[in-house]
C-alpha cells in the first residue's frame, strides 16, 4: 500500500473505530467459529447420569430471553437510575445533571440524551414529577415514544422476490444475521436464496454457506475476487428463475474511502435495480450494538454512502452498552428491524419498542 494511502485509511479506519491505527489490511477480522446449532436432537445416552435424572427445565419465555440478553443494559442504566432515584421525595435540577451523565455513559447519545432531559425538565417545571418513581416512569415513556416514532417491522410481503442487501463493516454480526435471517424466513415457509457478495474473502462465503446449509437454502457464489457485482447478478436471476421469496445479498464491508463505498454500493444497487423491479427492497445496515459510539459513526457513514433503509443491532447480550439502540433510531431516524441477542438462529428478534423498553426497565 502506498505511503499515503495508508495515511489515508489509517485516518478513516481512527474516525470509525476510534482506533488510534489502523491495522494494515483493510478491516479484515480474525474469523470466528461458528456457533453450534441449537435444537439438534442429543440421545439420552449421550447426556451425563445427572441431566438424564434431572427435572426438565422449563423453557425461559422470549420475553425472559430478552431480559436476560438486556440484563447488562438494565445494569448500566436503569439499575443506576433506581440508585439514583430510590425513595426521592423530590427532584431538581441535580438529579437531571446526574440523570443526563448515566444517560449518556449509557450510549443513549448525546442528542438524544438532551432532547430527554429538556422533556423532563418542562415536565419538573409543570409540577409532573413529583417524586423519583414519576420521573423514571416518565422516562421510560419518552425513551418508549423516541423507539416508536421510527419504529417500522420489516415486511417481506411487499415484493417478490423481496430483496435484501446486507451491509456493515466485518466482524459486526453480519453473516450470522443473514444467516439467522434466512432461518426465520424458512420457518415461516418461504423460500430463500442467499448471495455471497462479501467476494473479499473466500471465509465469508464458506461462512455463509454454513448457514445456508443449516437453513437448507442455496448460496449463490463465486470465487474469491470476482467482482460483487457479478454474484448480485447470478443472484437475481437465480432469484427470480427459481420463484423466491426472499433473496439475501452479503457484502463485503470494505471502506477504504467513503467514495469508494458509495461507488460499490451504487453497482450493486443498479444492477439489483434492472433485474427486479425496486430491489434492493431494504438496505439493512448491522453493527455492533457493543462498538457504542463506534456504531454511531459507522451508522452515520454508510448512511451517507448507501441509503440505508433499516439498522440491525447485534450483540447486545454481551454489552451494557444497549442504549445505543435508542440513539441509533433516534438520531438516524432509521427503524431498528432486527436486535440480536445471542448467537443462536433464534436469538434475532424482530424489534419492538414496546417490548424492548418493558424488558429493559422493569
Ligand atoms: N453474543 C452474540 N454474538 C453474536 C451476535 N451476532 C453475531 N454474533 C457473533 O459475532 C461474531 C461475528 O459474526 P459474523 O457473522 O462472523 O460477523 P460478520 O460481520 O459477518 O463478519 P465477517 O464474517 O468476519 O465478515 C460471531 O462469532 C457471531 O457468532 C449476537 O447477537 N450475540
Amino acid at each position: 500500500m502506498a505511503e499515503e494511502n495508508q495515511g489515508f485509511f489509517k485516518g478513516l479506519w481512527g474516525k470509525l473505530t476510534g482506533a488510534e491505527a489502523a491495522p494494515d489490511v483493510a478491516v479484515e477480522e480474525p474469523h470466528k467459529s461458528m456457533p453450534q446449532a441449537e435444537g439438534e436432537p442429543v440421545q439420552a445416552h449421550e447426556l451425563p447420569v445427572s441431566q438424564v435424572a434431572a427435572e426438565p427445565q422449563a423453557k425461559p419465555s422470549l420475553f425472559q430471553r430478552l431480559k436476560q440478553g438486556l440484563a447488562r443494559t438494565h445494569e448500566g442504566l436503569v439499575a443506576r437510575i433506581d440508585t439514583l432515584l430510590l425513595g426521592k421525595k423530590q427532584i431538581d435540577a441535580d438529579t437531571l445533571e446526574e440523570l443526563e451523565e448515566i444517560l449518556i455513559t449509557a450510549d443513549i447519545g448525546v442528542q438524544t440524551t438532551v432532547e430527554l432531559i429538556r422533556t423532563l425538565e418542562a415536565k419538573l417545571g409543570r409540577n409532573e414529577l413529583q417524586d423519583g418513581a414519576a420521573l423514571k416512569k416518565a422516562l421510560q415513556e419518552e425513551i418508549g415514544a423516541r423507539l416508536q416514532r421510527y419504529s417500522a417491522p420489516l415486511d417481506v410481503t411487499v415484493a417478490k422476490p423481496f430483496v435484501i442487501m446486507v451491509i456493515g463493516v466485518n466482524g459486526v454480526g453480519k453473516t450470522t444475521t443473514i444467516g439467522k435471517l434466512a432461518n426465520r424466513y424458512v420457518a415461516e415457509g418461504k423460500k430463500v436464496l442467499l448471495a455471497a457478495g462479501d467476494t473479499f474473502r473466500a471465509a465469508a462465503a464458506e461462512q455463509l454457506e454454513e448457514w445456508g446449509k443449516r437453513a437448507g437454502v442455496d448460496v449463490i457464489r463465486h470465487q474469491a475476487g470476482a467482482d460483487p457485482s457479478a454474484v448480485v447478478f447470478d443472484g437475481c436471476k437465480a432469484a427470480v428463475a427459481r420463484g423466491c421469496e426472499v433473496l439475501i445479498v452479503d457484502t463485503a464491508g470494505r471502506l477504504h474511502t467513503k467514495v469508494n463505498l458509495m461507488e460499490e454500493m451504487k453497482k450493486i444497487r443498479r444492477v439489483m435495480g434492472r433485474e427486479i423491479s425496486g430491489a434492493p427492497h431494504e438496505t439493512l445496515l448491522v453493527l455492533d450494538a457493543a462498538t457504542g459510539q463506534n456504531a454511531m459513526s459507522q451508522a452515520r457513514l454508510f448512511k451517507e454512502a448507501a441509503e440505508v433503509s433499516g439498522v440491525v443491532l447485534t450483540k447486545l447480550d454481551g454489552t451494557a452498552k444497549g442504549g445505543i439502540v435508542v440513539a441509533v433510531s433516534n438520531e438516524f431516524q432509521l427503524p431498528v428491524r432486527f436486535i440480536g441477542i445471542g448467537e443462536q438462529a433464534e436469538d434475532l428478534r424482530p424489534f419492538e419498542p414496546s417490548q424492548f423498553v418493558a424488558a429493559l426497565f422493569d
